[in-house]
């Protein structure tokens, strides 16, 4: 129970606050609370969904833990797979299932699609002036549909090719190097942190395609990654008057608004920056490729029927792209190579597939070349099964009353979506703990929306529109170090022992990165 306190104080942001002494007091009074409201709690109200019991004051917080979708799915084993909470005042909806999935994102869509207001999206992401955050309505539409057609469509993503080519050439590079440390010494330095590689190349691909040139190496740069990180921490912290609003003064003392305050405001001078510098090359012709930032001046000029563009909405929409897509896309990766380093059988599988197909090329395997490269696609399916990049999906909100299931949904009940839980549920996996990238053969299981049993990107109006941007990217770049390198942990390790602790936060990958060691295939 201590432990659970702890950790909902380090969730909230609060764990600094409280000395030792008053901490005890808070704990012992929680305590004696908690021990109360489990004595009196009966099912209050017949139509509402299971909930376990709670505290006053505080709801089901402290059931949260540091991963929140592990505990929930946990506590949806006990209550069901419509369950309510209680954060604060908040109720709260945890959906553990494919047909509660669907419920929600199929039959109850419309019901289902605005999100909720937080101190912490509306900071950062202009006001909810972005897509992800923008309550359900025309300006989500307008957005929303600019994004779809004009940034993210097929054709663009197959436009951007060889911006993704050329990034992973660049680290295949980076690998080769560091493969002839290794020959010529002993040396630790030929270690390759993995995690940082992807994340660097994610970032640089986004930044091209977006912004037009990547900012590596430039006050710019420390903003695609440092900023970027700071954001995705914030966005995973629960700012504690959003939920307890009379204890909103807590965030204003711990310092989370002023540091939410300091990461919009580096990001939106970034941004004011690479827009301006657009705006002022405007009259440079024979651009190779419009970048999203021409795309959307573009637009912002023509303005579309009815819609206008303005300067917040454009750099909303490019926050988009950065929050939306690097560290998602990178996570696959990371997990990815994870599991082919701990299963040699499925590593070896996926060298003979592309391998196979290829030949042995020097040259970088193009898109072309992937087409027919099942096992590869499978792998990254698995990926996304047993290491869902944002295991509880991005949250929605209800609009209105709504009967699922012979339960009383009521308006604004905050929906959790356990898309991480719902992809192990033994009922619709076989072995749903391992890692079996062949369970996604010869079926036409997919993330697109429609099997409920598999939904990474979620489902209905609210889907992620970057699916193809983001897969186009990990299928090139596993593609390319699984043919060009045969691969090893540091110092021999098996893969068995490997420490698979998740990060905290909105999108979850490896605590700590992944290193390992390249041996050139081909020589
Ligand atoms: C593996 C990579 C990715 C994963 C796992 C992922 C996952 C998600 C999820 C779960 C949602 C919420 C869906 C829902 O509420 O039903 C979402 C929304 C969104 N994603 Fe992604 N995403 C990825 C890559 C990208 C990329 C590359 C971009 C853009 C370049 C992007 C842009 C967005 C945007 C703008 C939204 C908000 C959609 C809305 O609210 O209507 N995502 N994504």
């Amino acid at each position: 129970m201590l432990r659970h306190l702890l950790q909902m104080l380090q969730l909230l942001g609060i764990s600094d606050l409280l000395q030792p002494v008053s901490f005890a007091l808070v704990a012992i009074f929680l305590i004696l609370l908690y021990k109360w409201s489990s004595a009196s709690a009966t099912t209050a109200n017949n139509s509402l969904p299971p909930s376990p019991p709670k505290l006053p004051i505080i709801g089901n917080f402290h059931q949260l833990g540091l991963h929140p979708h592990r505990s929930l799915l946990a506590l949806s084993k006990r209550h069901g797979p419509l369950m309510l909470l209680h954060f604060g005042s908040v109720p709260v909806l945890v959906v553990s299932s494919a047909e509660a999935a669907r419920e929600i994102m199929k039959t109850h869509d419309i019901a289902f699609s605005d999100r909720p207001k937080s101190t912490i999206y509306e900071k950062l992401a202009y006001n909810y002036k972005d897509i992800a955050t923008a309550p359900y309505g025309e300006y989500w539409r307008q957005m929303k549909s600019i994004c779809v057609l004009n940034l993210l469509s097929n054709k663009m993503v197959r436009s951007f090719c060889a911006v993704r080519e050329e990034e992973t050439q660049h680290m295949i590079n980076k690998i080769k190097d560091s493969c002839s440390i290794l020959s010529s010494s002993s040396s630790s330095s030929s270690v390759l942190n993995l995690s940082e590689m992807f994340l660097t190349l994610t970032n640089d691909v986004i930044c091209r395609v977006a912004l037009g040139r990547t900012y590596s190496g430039e006050e710019g740069g420390k903003m695609s990654k440092e900023i970027i990180k700071g954001f995705i921490e914030l966005l995973g912290t629960m700012d504690i008057g959003d939920y307890i609003p009379w204890l909103f003064w807590l965030s204003h003392v711990n310092g989370l608004h002023a540091k939410i305050d300091k990461v919009a405001k580096q990001f939106d001078h970034f941004l004011e920056s690479v827009v301006q510098e657009h705006i002022d090359q405007t009259h440079v012709e024979n651009k190779e490729q419009k970048d999203f930032v021409d795309i959307l001046l573009g637009i912002q000029e023509g303005s579309l029927a009815g819609f206008s563009l303005d300067r917040v909405g454009l750099k909303a929409l490019i926050l988009d792209m950065f929050l939306g897509g690097s560290h998602t896309t990178y996570t696959v990766l990371e997990w990815a190579m994870t599991e082919l380093l701990r299963h040699p059988r499925i590593m070896s599988k996926m060298q003979n597939e592309v391998r196979g197909m290829v030949g042995n090329i020097t040259d970088i395997i193009t898109e072309d070349d992937l087409v027919g490269m099942h096992y590869l696609k499978a792998v990254i399916k698995e990926t996304l099964r047993l290491h869902t990049p944002a295991p509880l999906l991005v949250p929605r909100v209800s609009t209105q009353d709504v009967k699922i299931n012979d339960y009383d949904i009521k308006a604004k009940t905050l929906v959790m979506i356990n898309a991480w839980g719902i992809g192990r549920d033994p009922e619709m996996y076989e072995n749903p703990e391992e890692y079996e990238p062949e369970r996604f053969l010869n079926n036409s299981l997919d993330y697109k929306g429609n099997d409920f049993q598999f939904i990474p990107f979620g489902a209905g109006r609210r889907i992620c529109p970057g699916i193809q941007f983001a897969i186009s990217i990990d299928e090139i770049v596993l593609a390319n170090i699984v043919h060009k390198f045969n691969w090893a942990l540091p110092g021999g390790a098996s893969g068995e022992g490997f420490d698979l602790t998740e990060s905290n936060g909105a999108t979850v990958n490896l605590k700590y990165p992944l290193n390992a060691v390249a041996l050139p295939y081909l020589g």
